[in-house]
This record gives C-alpha cells, structure tokens and sequence, in this order.
C-alpha cells in the first residue's frame, strides 16, 4: 500500500487502440475524476500518439495527465515514424512511457535505450514512467529479481527524482493473460525494488518513488494489489478502454 507521503498512481495504457471515436471514454473519466478521487488518487492515461492532442485538450484543468507510450532520445531528426520527447510536451503531454515490456519484445529496446529515452523525457519536462520486468522463462529459471534488478540499474537515469519518475513492475506474463503474481510475490518483488533504489539513491529519496504494478489489473484484484506494501498504484492496460472498469480501479486505489 501507498504511504501517506506516495500518493497512489493510476495509468491507463491504451497501447494500440483507440480511434477519434474513443474520445467519449475518455471524457467521462476526466468528469468523475473531477470530484473527490482528484483529492485521493493521480491519473494518467496514455492513448495512441493519434490522440494525444485531442485528450491533452479535454482534459485541460481537470488533474488527468495525458502522455505518450514512446519516445525517441533525440529531439528531433531523420527518424521516420518516431516522435521525440519535445514533441509530447508540445502536443499538451505531461508524461511517457519508456521501456514498456512490448517495445522490448517487438522493438529490440535495451536498457541502455530505454534509459536514453527517460533522460530526453526529463529533458523535455516530462515524467519517465520506465517499465520493468521478467519473462515466464526467467521466474521459472528463479532469475526475476536478478533480471529486475538489472533492469532497473540499465534503465533509469541517474538524475531521476520521485517527482520525474516513475517505476512500473510488470511481470511480462502477466500482460494480458489474465493471471497475476500472488500477493507473496509482488511484495516480494515491490519491497526488493525500494530496496535497490533505497541503494542507488538513498533511503529518503527511495521511500519517495512511486512502483506500479502491471499485468492484468481488473476491477475484481485491484483491491488487494494495490494495498500490498510498496505498490503505488497500477498500470493498466485492457481494463483502462473501458471508463467504468478504469474508474473501479481507480476507486479501489483511493479506498
Ligand atoms: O501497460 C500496461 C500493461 O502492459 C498491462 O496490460 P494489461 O492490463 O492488459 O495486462
């Protein structure tokens, strides 16, 4: 569960959905969020760069921050197809998602990439939500703490702050498959990750940085994920389509 001083994060990762028509979604997100969820819980929701301009317009004022699910580490130049941190921020973004387990898989992206990718957020006055996590493979080979851990050394940069970074763990089997870690397990691995930032940043600045936990968050486990020590909130992919089930979750992180 979030301390007092962490207050809890809800995100919403549309990935690669939604069309001019989703909007209607959106805005009643942003309408319930306008009443005492705002004082309790912090939202983000992330659409397809298609969108961004639109969201970032009906939200504005309204506490939801809207960002982006890439970004190139450069600014600007000859990279067909990608979009640069300055970019974001100019379309009205407040946030990015770097080194999301499915740019690592269908992209190639690295550590050493996903860190270049934070630093241009920062850089452009975005906050990095960095993505973390293991493979069914390597927690059956006992290796998810060592991977998690190497992950989070690789990605993060050394000038990330509780207030520019986020962490988000998302075991990579857990991604839209319906299954979950268990409660043992995501403590486990949520306590281990404040301990290496408490290593690399000390303990005050460490007790200070937001974990998300990813991978199948519904309105029916969100309760008692998010109320396991050291979980800050959730990214949510699937059930972040849907306005009624994103606002559940967001509801049970306030409660
Ligand atoms: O970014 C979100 C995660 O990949 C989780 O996706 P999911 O909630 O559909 O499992």
């Amino acid at each position: 569960m979030s301390s007092p001083e962490r207050k809890p994060l809800i995100a919403g990762n549309w990935k690669m959905n939604g069309l001019g028509a989703s909007a209607p979604e959106f805005v009643r997100v942003v309408g319930a969020y306008m009443g005492p969820l705002r004082n309790s819980v912090d939202l983000m929701v992330f659409p397809p760069a298609t969108l961004l301009t639109s969201f970032a317009t009906s939200t504005r004022g309204a506490g939801v921050l809207v960002g982006a699910q890439d970004c190139h580490a450069e600014p600007f130049g000859p990279y067909t197809g990608d979009i640069s941190a300055e970019m974001i921020a100019d379309a009205g973004g407040k946030a990015v998602i770097v080194g999301h387990s499915e740019r690592r898989a269908c992209h190639g992206e690295t550590d050493a990439q996903a860190r270049a990718k934070a630093e241009a957020a920062l850089h452009a006055g975005l906050i990095a939500v960095i993505c973390i996590g293991e493979t069914e493979a390597e927690r059956k080979a006992g290796q998810a703490l060592e991977i998690v851990r190497s992950q989070l050394e690789g990605s993060l940069p050394d000038a990330a702050t509780p207030k520019t970074v986020v962490v988000a763990y998302e075991p990579v089997w857990a991604i839209g498959t319906g299954l979950t870690p268990t409660i043992d397990e995501v403590a486990e691995i949520h306590g281990f990750i404040r301990g290496e930032l408490a290593r690399r940043f000390g303990d005050e600045k460490a007790a200070a940085f937001r974990i998300l936990y990813g991978g199948s968050v519904k309105p029916g486990n969100a309760a008692e994920l998010l109320h396991v020590a050291d979980v800050d909130g959730a990214l949510v992919g699937g059930a972040s389509l849907k306005a009624d089930d994103f606002l559940a979750i967001a509801n049970a992180a306030a409660g």
